[in-house]
């Protein structure tokens, strides 16, 4: 049997838009059946897609390694893991969720009965990225069946043999009126934007959501915006610093940084610079082994192409003209896109490294002494998607907490927000809008309706004329009922 990393080479530069049509428009009718579906016909397909990534694991860690090297144990906890736990986490909770959630009376409201009913917002759209390909694409998808949608998946065009291969298994275990992926790159999604859908989810640049959001303003489509940004991390002199090292190291260069929730920069305190960067030398030896052999070792992922290499290249480049030091990694010659774990020094402060998302494995360290005003610094930025914080000292971390805004934080850990499933994950204006995974996933792709029943209530004293008790009785409301 030919598998989808062999059949690449068929797949279409841009999707054949009659297709997307016809396919849009039979969603739209399977989307009307759909409303009634119970729990037990969700969860049935959730099963499927939960042992489609059981069944074709060794496929898709055939795509993950063709797209960008991506070591098999990284595809299993970065790429795997999420889509099943966000599966089983479904599977155990819907029938909860799924109930309508009866609200209590107001005052003015006495004698009507009233709740909120989750129904599927209709026809779905998810736009993924190419950094977790498989993740970011059927994990939203898990939430969009538990809510009972149709769904259109538009996957990266960088990674086409994970997109082919996700292509296939849909392809496999959905019927496409219910489920269907459409290959292509900017111009399919595009058109993909120019349909009514009910609901778009996308996961990308700040800079794409906003074409995004542009776009689904003109049907008045809701959406959800899972974007990026740069996520600063804060090292206090009281920190842990071996701890620290070892989960930064950890956080920073899995899936070689191209990570929307990775370490970008970092603020260490003064102090502890020195020991921390040692600390982070050690902990690398340990995750990937000696600098020297660290380019052969196959825990450790590539660049996903030539033009984002070329990027992350170009940065610490231009760090380096303006004078910062490089006393960990840097980009040995090479034709196959891999830059060593690099640490940046000594950072002049009008370095690109330091003001665009990095997504690679570069980490620049800048010294602070005064809490105040690295806080001044990161509340100058957009808003950023993740904050870590490093620190022993519980007011430390409260007053980094509370002076600033970020979509989520870890205090002495990194990334690992991104798996709790009782937690929302989602971004703050800049970084996006909206919440993903577990009930937050369920309900970015429900609308909450609110039902009232009216049984006793004394709202017939507020109809016209508007005389005598009347008059009186909604002054009295307004005084007393509301
Ligand atoms: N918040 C999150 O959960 C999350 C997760 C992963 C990545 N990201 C962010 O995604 C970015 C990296 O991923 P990327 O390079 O794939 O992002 P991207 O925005 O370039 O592309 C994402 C998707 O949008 C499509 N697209 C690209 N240009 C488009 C255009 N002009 N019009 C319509 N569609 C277009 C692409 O085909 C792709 O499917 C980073 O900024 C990262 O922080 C965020």
């Amino acid at each position: 049997m030919s598998t989808a990393v062999e059949n690449i080479a068929a797949a279409p530069e841009e999707a054949d838009h009659n297709r997307t049509e016809r396919l849009f428009a039979a969603q739209q009718s399977k989307a009307l059946s759909l409303r009634t579906s119970t729990a037990a016909e969700r969860i049935e397909k959730l099963k499927r897609l939960r042992q489609a990534m059981f069944d074709r694991t060794e496929q898709i860690y055939k795509a993950c390694h063709a797209d960008f090297a991506k070591p098999a144990p990284e595809v299993d906890i970065t790429e795997i893991l999420p889509v099943v736990m966000e599966a089983n986490h479904a599977i155990r909770h819907l029938k909860g969720w799924m109930k309508p959630e009866r609200k209590r009376p107001t005052l003015l409201m006495f004698g009507t009965s009233a709740e909120v009913r989750n129904e599927p917002k209709g026809v779905c759209l998810i736009i993924s990225p190419w950094n977790y390909p498989i993740n970011l694409s059927f994990g939203p998808l898990v939430s969009a069946l538990a809510a009972g949608n149709t769904v259109i998946l538009k996957p990266s065009e960088l990674t086409p043999h994970c997109a082919q291969l996700m292509d296939e298994i849909v392809r496999d275990i959905f019927d496409e009126d219910e489920v269907a992926v459409v290959q292509g790159a900017v111009e399919t999604s595009q058109h993909l934007l120019g349909l009514p859908f009910n609901h778009i989810f996308f996961t990308g640049s700040p800079a794409v959501g906003k074409i995004v959001m542009r776009a689904a303003a003109e049907n008045l489509t809701s959406v959800t915006l899972e974007l990026g940004g740069k996520s600063p991390v804060i090292v206090d002199k009281t920190a842990d610093i071996a701890n620290a090292a070892k989960n930064l190291a950890w956080g920073k260069f899995a899936n070689n940084g191209q990570t929307c929730i990775a370490p970008d920069y970092m603020y260490v305190h003064t102090d502890i610079v020195d020991s921390f960067i040692e600390a982070m030398r050690k902990a690398m030896t340990k995750l990937y082994g000696d600098q020297s052999r660290m380019e052969s070792n196959p825990d450790y992922c590539r660049i996903v192409n030539d033009k984002h290499y070329g990027r992350v290249k170009g940065l610490i480049d231009d760090a380096t003209q303006r004078g910062a030091r490089v006393p960990m990694g840097g980009v040995p010659a090479n034709d196959d896109n891999y830059i060593a774990p690099t640490l940046l020094t000594d950072v002049d402060r009008d370095s690109r490294v330091l003001e665009e998302e990095i997504f690679g494995p570069v980490l620049p360290i800048v010294p602070f002494t005064d809490t105040d005003r690295i806080i001044g610094e990161i509340n100058a930025k957009p808003k950023p998607l993740a904050l870590y914080v490093f620190a022993r000292d519980n007011d430390f971390i409260e007053k980094v907490l509370t002076h600033t805004s970020a979509g989520g934080s870890c205090v002495n850990h990194s990334m690992v927000q991104f798996l709790h499933a009782n937690l929302p994950f989602g971004g703050v204006n800049n970084s996006g809008l909206g919440n993903s995974h577990g009930h937050y996933g369920f309900k970015a792709f429900s609308h909450e309706r609110a039902v009232v029943r009216e049984r006793f209530s004394l709202s017939f004293l507020f109809l016209p004329p508007y005389k005598g008790f009347t008059r009186w009785f909604i002054k009295f409301a307004t005084r007393w009922l509301s």
